[in-house]
């Protein structure tokens, strides 16, 4: 049975992945899992923790309104929400994960103006589905909006179902996947090809 309390604990197990390979610097970051979808329920890093050293007691239990079901007095949830809230509304997905991390943000500002970065015939794209040998995804990219309401309506309007990932410029990454597992592959693997793009395109202005 699915309960808050697993999700929760979920939640902290994936901080603790993201965080050992560095992607959650300086308390950026938010993490979630599904708890249930009718009506949404969800598991949800507080805001301002530090997701480094995460706590079960730095998980809230949220309504798609945003309101806190379940947390300890005074915590609210990331200020992010409104991404992960347009995003579970959009896909039948279970988790979604979004870190800061420099490869994302250089290929972010790289591309930014173009609204997407191409990726062609590499290997990891097998991990977000794509099998041919002739794959090409775009990743979109989408503005760094102070307004949260706004980038969480953005992301959730440039993601697309063959492409479990947004970047937004400047910022970060969102990924997405039907299962825990599945978002933490998925996160991983753009966030290689990120570190891949950037490389192959220095390696290209140098060589
Ligand atoms: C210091 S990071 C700035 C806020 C941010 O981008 C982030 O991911 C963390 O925000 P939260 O409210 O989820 O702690
Ligand atoms: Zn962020």
């Amino acid at each position: 049975m699915i309960t808050f309390e697993k999700q929760a604990q979920t939640v902290v197990s994936l901080a603790q992945f993201c965080s050992d390979k560095g992607w959650l610097p300086a308390t950026s970051g938010n993490l979630s899992v599904l708890v249930d979808r009718n009506p949404l329920a969800i598991a949800i890093t507080r805001s301002g923790a530090d997701k480094q050293r995460l706590h079960v007691e730095d998980v809230l239990l949220i309504d798609d309104k945003m309101q806190v079901q379940s947390g300890l007095d005074g915590y609210r949830p990331s200020a992010e929400t409104s991404v992960h809230i347009e995003l579970y509304k959009k896909f039948s997905c279970g988790s979604i994960l979004h870190v800061h991390t420099v490869f994302n943000n250089l290929v972010s500002e790289l591309y930014g103006d173009v609204g997407a970065v191409l990726v062609r015939r590499h290997e990891l794209l097998k991990a977000l589905g794509h099998w041919d040998e002739d794959a090409e995804v775009r990743i979109p990219i989408v503005p760094n909006y102070a307004d949260l309401t706004r980038l969480g309506e953005a992301v959730a309007e440039a993601a697309t179902a063959d492409v479990p990932a947004v970047l937004v410029r400047n910022h970060g990454i969102y990924a997405w996947g039907e299962t825990a597992q599945d978002a933490r592959r998925h996160l991983e693997a753009v966030e290689f090809l990120c570190e891949y793009l950037y490389r192959l395109g220095v390696s290209r202005v140098v060589g």
